[in-house]
């Protein structure tokens, strides 16, 4: 495979393939970090409340980072190392304003010699996260397209362009062969391997060619070869000019060879800093040589851990080898850095706290929407599944409540039938619709974060790509089982029927949304669901009339979208029916009803529903679809902010 890595001859090739397409190979740029202090709280807070505890004012801090200082140079491959808790993540989320919630974080971020804020760096640089995130139904020249797209935007370049940038940077990072395969869903659908995705997560993240690349961990969970693969990807990007700075756990010894530059971490403080070919021979110096035939990034990593249980040799041991680099050259110009925070350096002039989006909102909202349809046309969970669902469940109820007629005993089973009609619509898609929602909200909260499009435009597209089966889906069931159940043989009723199905299928949809924005969690937006749907239901108007609903109650009954379904479906079918002749004459009691009803409307008053409710009720169930898809996008909006 690493033949299918890009020769230097390749990259020349492509540098001066394309002159239209600027800053392909981009000028690199040094980024350093000068006297980083980071104080946290004494542990991580893991949930809202201690989040709001820790806020508070007495609360015990802890030191994470400690006057680090230090650079990362234009065209070099730079590795964050250290064992775990030394505090590379940390540096990482600094140096790119990321994951600080409850952190205090000083010292200064140069780019240049240019102070650098937030934004400015997110201008300048990609962050490619440890875990990948895709929609795993496109494939991976279908994803760099939507990103070419959003990222690139269609105001600066051509779809032509925007195309050869794709396969430029397929080929860049050694994707060619499956440029055509499906990502993947893991233990869904067979895609591409994980070192391929990682080598996919670096091509969106270089479209634009920033000017420097972070990573976090780009190794993790890969075997050492597809990690030479991956990390040799990220060494050709700094050979043409990025300056590349990651963090790694355990490389191998080839592995570490690709790096031009490592800073080595303990305790929160930079021990090392510089070409990773002189590390060993420090710490040889500083008296603990690596054996023979030993990696020598595990002897580093080894050296620097703090071993609990003889804390003190392992501070001694670290304090040693600091001395001796500070004592190098190396070592003073990374304190003369850490000095630099005391002058004055000129800002970059940027706006702060916004995000200029590379794509309107119309480009944003057509690749969204395009992205949106493509999953729910090729997941087989999504349509095929849900088709077969709707299909069987529509015959089998029609099916036994085949051609019922109208006589006193069957009043309560067409009632039955509508009700069960509105009952299935928001069972069917309501809970199967929660998980893929929550599966995608990290995907979009990630997106979005990095600045590619804007919450509303993903939230609009994805809704307008799902309508169609929302509207194809219930219409399908309505025909089955409105024309096998026998209900009112007239076109207009069975029209209206169908508008019902449709409006009540959306508005359960709404509320999966709403849910599943709120809660993001599947397990707890799966069990809140029912705590809501189920009381909701029970006051639908089949199972206890109206007038016994206790006053206290009386709010759940007029949130009951069951009730104002199932109203407008038995007036839909009763205020046609004029007679029911075996009443006429009849002192009996239909079955589970007071007396027996002469007609629809006598049916409509025995189940204390109005005839005059008829279209009120759809416009309450259009209300409900609309206002609950609100809450929905208020609570993904708001996830956003606080995601940013
Ligand atoms: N938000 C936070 N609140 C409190 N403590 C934190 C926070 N972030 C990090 N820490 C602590 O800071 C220390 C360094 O953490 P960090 O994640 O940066 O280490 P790391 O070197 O990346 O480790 P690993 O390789 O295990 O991810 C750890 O002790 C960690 O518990």
């Amino acid at each position: 495979m690493l033949a299918e890595m890009m020769t230097s001859d390749h990259l020349e090739l492509l540098k001066n393939q394309e002159p239209r397409i600027p800053h392909i190979f981009p000028e690199g740029i040094n980024l350093y970090w000068s006297s980083l202090n980071v104080t946290g709280p004494e542990t991580k807070s893991t949930n809202f409340l201690e989040k709001f505890r820790n806020n508070g004012p007495k609360r015990r801090v802890k030191e994470i980072l400690h006057n680090v200082s230090g650079m990362a140079e234009s065209g070099k491959l730079l590795a964050i190392m250290g064992s775990s808790g030394a505090g590379k993540t940390t540096l990482l989320n600094v140096l790119t304003s990321r994951n600080l919630t409850n952190l205090d974080v000083q010292g200064s971020i140069l780019i240049d010699g240019k102070r650098a804020n937030k934004w400015k760096i997110r201008e300048m640089s990609a962050f490619v996260q440890q875990h990948d995130m895709f929609v795993g139904t496109m494939t991976a020249r279908e994803h760099l397209q939507f990103m070419a797209r959003l990222r690139m935007g269609s105001e600066y370049y051509s779809e032509e362009e925007r195309e050869s940038r794709v396969d430029q940077v397929l080929t860049q990072m050694g994707l060619q062969k499956c440029a055509d395969t499906v990502i993947g869903i893991p233990n869904q659908l067979k895609g591409l391997s994980c070192g391929e995705k990682k080598r996919l997560s670096f091509a969106s993240e270089i479209l634009t060619c920033p000017k420097i690349l972070f990573c976090d961990e780009p190794t993790s969970g890969l075997d050492a070869f597809m990690a030479g693969h991956v990390v040799q990807a990220l060494r050709n990007l700094a050979d043409y000019g990025m300056t590349v700075i990651i963090t790694i756990h355990q490389p191998s010894s080839q592995v570490y060879s690709l790096f031009h530059n490592v800073c080595l971490m303990a305790c929160g403080r930079v021990i090392y800093l510089g070409p990773g070919d002189q590390a060993v021979p420090l710490f040889e110096k500083c008296g603990f040589p690596c054996p023979a035939y030993y990696n020598p990034a595990d002897h580093l990593i080894r050296t620097l851990a703090v071993i609990d249980s003889d804390r003190a040799t392992s501070m001694k041991t670290i304090s040693k080898i600091r001395q001796g680099f500070l004592s190098t050259d190396l070592g003073q110009s990374v304190l003369a850095i850490g000095n630099a925070n005391k002058l004055r350096a000129a800002s970059f002039a940027t706006k702060s706290g916004i995000f200029s989006y590379n794509a309107s909102f119309f480009t944003q909202f057509k690749a969204l929407f395009w992205r949106s349809w493509l999953t729910v046309i090729r997941d087989p969970n999504l349509l095929k599944v849900r088709l077969l669902q709707i299909i069987i469940t529509a015959l089998i109820t029609g099916l036994v409540f085949f051609q019922t007629p109208i006589t006193p005993a069957t009043i309560i089973s067409i009632n039955g039938i509508m009700f069960n009609h509105i009952r299935n619509m928001n069972f069917m898609l309501q809970f199967p619709n929660v998980p893929v929602i929550t599966a995608e909200l990290p995907i979009v909260l990630r997106e979005n974060a990095n600045g590619v499009y804007r919450t509303s435009a993903y939230f609009l597209a994805k809704n307008i790509a799902e309508l169609p089966q929302y509207i194809v889906l219930p219409i399908l069931y309505n025909t089955i089982v409105y024309w096998f159940s026998g209900l009112f043989p007239n076109f207009w009723n069975f029209c209206f029927a169908s508008l019902v199905t449709i409006l009540i299928t959306n508005v359960a949809i709404s509320i999966s949304y709403a849910v599943a924005t709120i809660f993001a969690n599947t397990d707890v937006a799966m069990t809140v669901l029912p705590i809501f749907v189920v009381p909701i239901m029970a006051f639908g108007g089949f199972f206890i009339t109206f007038d016994a609903i206790p006053s206290y109650f009386t709010w759940l009954s007029s949130l009951s979208y069951f009730k104002y379904g199932y109203e407008a479906l038995a007036i839909n079918e009763w205020e046609s029916v004029t007679v029911i002749p075996e009443c006429l004459n009849s002192t009996v009691s239909a079955f589970a009803l007071n007396g027996c009803p002469k007609n629809g409307y006598e049916v409509l008053e025995s189940i204390d529903f109005s005839a005059y409710h008829k279209w009120f009720n759809i416009s309450i169930l259009f209300v409900m679809f609309i206002g609950i898809r609100l809450i929905a996008y208020v609570a993904l909006l708001i996830r956003s902010y606080i995601n940013t």
